[in-house]
C-alpha cells in the first residue's frame, strides 16, 4: 500500500503544517499536524470541554460505527513549548492520503492547553516519532506509521515541506519526481524515540564549510532550526544590526537586513537554506524588526532540525532496520 497527502501551512509564516485525515465510519475529516518529534496521535474530540474548543474540527467516537473505547487507558503529553493535552483512547479506522489503518489508537482529548485552543487551524497531531515515546498507559500504542508498515510497499515515509506553499507527505514509496539527484542517507539513533542523526557540518553564506558532527532531531513539528550557540553567533555576526534579544527570546535583526544563506551537511552532501527562510517573521505586524528562523538550542538541551531546515530538502524517514534518514535536493 501507499498514501500521499498535502502538507498545508497553517499561516503565512509556515508556523506549522496540517494534513487532512479521516477517522471512523462514516469518515470524519480533521486537519492534523504530522509531527516526527512525538508519537501520540491525538485529536480534539466530542469529549473536549466546549470552552477549550475554538473553531477546531472534532472527532466524535459515538458517531463512528467502527470506534471502540480502549477501556482503562489514558494519555498525557507535554511539548517543548510548554503546551500539552491529555485524555482517553479509542481505536478506529484512520486514513491519510488513501492509506488506511484499521483500529489505529486515536487519543481523544479531555483537556488541551490554551495554546491549542487558540490555534484553530490545528485539530490535533499525528506522532511519527518512534512508538517508544507514546504516552498511552497502561499499555503504550503504536504510531500510524508503525501500524501501516507491514502493508507498505516500502518501509518509508517522506516529507516534502515547502516555503509559503503546500507540500506533501508520502507513505510507502519514494516519489522520484519530488527531488533531483541522489538521496544521501545517514544513520538514525532511535533512542529515546526521536529521529536523531548528525549533520556533518555547516557553512554561512559563501564561507568555508566547517566539518563537525552536530547531533539533533529532524522534527517536522518544530517551526524553526535550533543549533549550538557558537554556530548561531557565527551566522548573525554577518547580519548588520542583529542582536540576541532577551526580550524577544532570540536573535532579531532589522527586516531590511541582507541575510546570508545557511548550508548544512548530511554526510558528503550539502543543503542550502535560502536567506528568505531565515528571515522568519516580523515581531509584530507593523514592526521593522524581524525574528530569525535560526536560533540557539542552548535552552532546549537538544538541537532541532525543524521546518526551516527540512523545507530546504526532500526528506526520507526510513523505518528499515536499522532506521535511517535521507536528504535530497529538490
Ligand atoms: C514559532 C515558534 C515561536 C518557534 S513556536 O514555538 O510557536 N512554534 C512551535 C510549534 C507551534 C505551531 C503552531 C502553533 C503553536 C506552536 C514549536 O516549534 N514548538 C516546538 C519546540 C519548541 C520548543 N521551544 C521552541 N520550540 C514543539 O514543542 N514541537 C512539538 C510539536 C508541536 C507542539 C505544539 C503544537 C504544534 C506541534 C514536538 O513534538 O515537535 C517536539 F518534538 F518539540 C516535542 O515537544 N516533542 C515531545 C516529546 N515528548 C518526549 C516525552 O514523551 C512524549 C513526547
Amino acid at each position: 500500500d501507499t498514501g500521499s497527502a498535502a502538507a498545508i501551512p497553517i499561516n503565512e509564516v509556515d508556523i506549522a503544517y496540517v494534513t487532512p485525515v479521516t477517522i471512523g465510519t462514516p469518515p470524519q475529516t480533521l486537519m492534523l499536524d504530522l509531527d516526527t518529534g512525538s508519537s501520540d496521535l491525538w485529536v480534539f474530540s466530542s469529549l473536549t470541554p466546549s470552552n477549550q474548543v475554538r473553531g477546531q474540527e472534532i472527532y466524535s467516537p459515538t458517531k463512528s460505527s467502527t470506534s471502540k473505547l480502549l477501556s482503562g487507558h489514558t494519555w498525557s503529553i507535554r511539548y517543548g513549548d510548554g503546551s500539552g493535552s491529555r485524555g482517553t483512547v479509542y481505536t478506529d479506522n484512520f486514513t491519510i492520503g488513501g492509506l488506511e489503518v484499521k483500529s489505529q489508537a486515536v487519543q481523544a482529548a479531555l483537556e488541551v492547553s490554551s495554546s491549542f485552543t487558540q490555534e484553530q487551524s490545528l485539530d490535533g497531531l499525528v506522532g511519527l516519532g518512534f512508538s517508544a515515546l507514546n504516552t498511552v498507559r497502561p499499555s503504550s500504542q503504536l504510531t500510524f506509521f508503525d501500524n501501516a508498515r507491514p502493508n507498505l510497499d516500502e518501509e518509508v515515509f517522506t516529507a516534502d515541506l515547502k516555503y509559503h506553499a503546500t507540500g506533501s507527505y508520502d507513505f510507502g514509496f519514494i516519489d522520484s519526481k519530488k527531488y533531483a539527484g541522489n538521496i544521501t542517507y545517514t544513520a538514525v539513533q532511535q533512542s529515546p524515540g526521536y529521529w536523531t542523526h548528525s549533520l556533518s557540518g555547516y557553512s554561512v553564506g559563501s564561507g568555508a564549510f566547517h566539518a563537525s558532527q552536530i547531533s539533533g532531531i529532524s522534527d517536522t513539528g518544530t517551526t524553526l532550526l535550533y543549533l549550538p550557540t557558537a554556530i548561531v553567533t557565527a551566522y548573525y555576526r554577518q547580519v548588520q544590526g542583529a542582536q540576541n534579544s532577551q526580550y524577544y527570546g532570540g536573535y532579531v535583526f532589522p527586516c531590511s537586513s541582507t541575510l546570508p544563506t545557511f548550508t548544512f551537511g548530511i554526510e558528503g552532501a550539502r543543503f542550502t537554506i535560502p536567506a528568505s527562510y531565515i528571515n522568519y517573521t516580523r515581531i509584530s505586524p507593523t514592526s521593522t524588526t524581524c525574528y530569525g528562523g535560526l536560533q540557539s538550542s542552548s535552552g532546549l538541551g537538544i538541537n532541532i532540525f525543524g521546518d526551516v531546515a527540512l523545507k530546504a530538502a526532500f526528506v526520507v524517514f526510513s523505518g528499515t532496520n536499522p532506521p535511517r534518514i535521507g536528504f535530497a535536493i529538490k
